[in-house]
């Protein structure tokens, strides 16, 4: 796979690819504070659920590591600070917050503020390696789904740059090719913020995956004109229930894979599953300026005073899934009692194999 890395840590430095230049620049720059990491996720210089998680994570671990004190107590409570402070950068990505809660977890039993400052940096370390390896295994997964040569339709960048590596949604692309199967990807492109048109075909090009834009306007036409034969989107966070939340635009496709009879597939790691939520109506939706819609290249595209309403994302009903593609395996409808089996076990298991 030919795509660059998003998030690096190299010696003590995190350095993420500034997401905002892609596709004509591939620059990377240095995130030096907490300040720093919380104005890069706000700013999409890095976005996607899993890379926001890993970001904030370092961003978390870095800033501790400048806490003046040898009070545990007084410790745990700048990083619970902290942790808040950039849990809210982003409010709809649960991986956020998910990965934030581990390094407070991982702090919280430990008796020296020498030896919580290295843990911090250790666990974040693994918080990003767990990532490849999900994503890896996502792959996998949606590989047995998809026959070679499946006419594939996606939404906004659930990409190698939008997690650790591989991505979600696009990890069955990647890895195809490296094993010779060969996928047709119809990419939308994701209004407002245009992350199928800058980062899905710029990264599909990367790892030479056949990759055609449409605008979000064109898919019903296109599922029907070019025959698509499967709908595969990422997740920003996945209730109990199966209910998804994922870039503004996926509800849409759901209900067309619907009434044209294709699958639906989520994929997302178990980071994703917000268990503390029964369904989607409790997920929080961002809303972003309203620039962002009313100019395009920082040039007004509308008569002045227009009203906009400007949701980054949209939550899309289980009944619409057919499956949800995660690391631990495929699950699929009923998702109610599939999930708590499934992601529940896997969390038991692991906190067994991580307390022996
Ligand atoms: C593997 S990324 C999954 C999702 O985070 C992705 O599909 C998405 O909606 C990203 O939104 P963004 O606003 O670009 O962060």
């Amino acid at each position: 796979m030919n795509v660059p890395l998003s998030i690096k840590w190299e010696g003590k430095r995190l350095i993420i690819l500034d997401q905002q230049k892609l596709p004509h620049e591939i620059i990377y720059i240095t995130l030096e504070n907490m300040k720093e990491v919380h104005d890069a996720i706000i700013t999409l210089k890095v976005r996607g659920a899993p890379a926001i998680g890993i970001t904030a994570a370092y961003g978390l671990a870095i800033e501790a590591q400048s806490y003046q004190t040898n009070s545990m107590i007084d410790f745990l409570e700048y990083l619970k600070r902290d942790a808040a402070y950039l849990g809210e950068s982003r409010p709809t990505a649960v991986n956020l917050v998910w990965a934030l809660d581990r390094l407070l977890k991982a702090a919280s039993p430990i008796d020296s503020v020498s030896d919580a400052k290295q843990i911090l940096i250790e666990e974040a370390i693994i918080i990003h390696k767990e990532d490849e390896e999900s994503c890896k295994s996502i792959g996998e997964f949606a590989l047995s789904l998809l026959e070679d040569k499946t006419k594939v339709m996606t939404i906004c960048n659930a990409g190698s740059i939008a997690t650790a590596k591989y991505g979600t949604a696009l990890a069955p692309f990647h890895l195809g090719k490296e094993r010779g199967k060969e996928f047709e990807v119809f990419a939308c492109e994701t209004r407002p913020v245009f992350q199928g048109a800058r980062l899905t075909a710029w990264e599909l090009q990367q790892s030479g995956v056949d990759v055609t834009l449409i605008t979000d306007s064109m898919a019903a036409h296109t599922i029907g004109a070019k025959g698509i034969e499967a709908i595969i989107v990422g997740a920003d966070r996945i209730a109990k229930n199966g209910d998804t939340a994922n870039k503004i635009g996926t509800l849409n496709l759901a209900i067309l894979a619907s009434v044209f009879g294709i699958p639906f597939y989520v994929a997302a790691p178990s980071s994703t599953f917000d268990l503390s939520i029964n369904n989607g109506e409790e997920i929080p939706i961002e809303e972003r300026k309203v620039e962002e819609i009313i100019n395009i290249n920082g040039k007004a595209i509308t008569p002045s005073n227009t009203k906009v309403f400007n949701p980054a994302f949209d939550v899309t009903p289980a009944k619409y899934i057919t499956a949800i593609i995660t690391e631990i395996g495929i699950i699929y409808p009923n998702y109610l009692e599939n999930i708590s089996t499934q992601i529940v076990d896997s969390i038991e298991k692991e906190k067994d194999y991580e307390n022996k």
